[in-house]
């Protein structure tokens, strides 16, 4: 399966080994999509030698090509917001993962009935153990 992973770059890395973690084990069995947020050496910049309308176009473009988006929303972030907001739009799957000891999750993701897989986790063995559960 391919899956769009979803994960704050301009918001914030604080939680890049997380992701990290999200990623290598999603990557067992499926094909994730957006590796390069677990990448540890990319910065809050971004991926910035690339132009803001590529990374963009070229995100939604795998965003339409996965069968799922899997999004890590614990560290706010604009472009996760965004990708969900798509996500609902085009009625693609989603399965959301927050941190609860880490930030309040956004009214108008909690707030909206599309998003009815929302899983909140205190540490990574318990994020992986949701994965485990729900995709395999
Ligand atoms: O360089 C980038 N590459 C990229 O793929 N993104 C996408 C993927 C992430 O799920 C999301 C992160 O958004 P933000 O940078 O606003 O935190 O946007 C975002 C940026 C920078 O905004």
């Amino acid at each position: 399966m391919k899956i769009y992973f979803a994960g704050s770059i301009r918001g914030g890395r604080s939680d890049v080994d997380i992701y990290k973690k999200i990623i290598d084990y999603l990557n067992t069995d499926n094909k994730i999509l957006t590796e390069h947020i677990g990448d540890y050496s990319l910065s809050v910049k971004g991926q910035n030698q690339l132009d803001n309308d590529y990374i963009r176009n070229r995100d939604i473009d795998w965003l339409k090509e996965s069968d799922l988006v899997v999004a890590d929303t614990s560290n706010p972030s604009l472009g996760v917001g965004y990708e969900l907001a798509y996500a609902e739009k085009i009625g693609k799957p989603v399965i959301i993962l927050h941190n609860k000891k880490k930030s309040q999750l956004s009214a108008m993701i909690e707030g909206s009935k599309y998003f009815n897989d929302i899983n909140y986790y205190s540490d990574v063995d318990e994020v992986l153990e949701i994965l485990k559960r729900k995709i395999g």
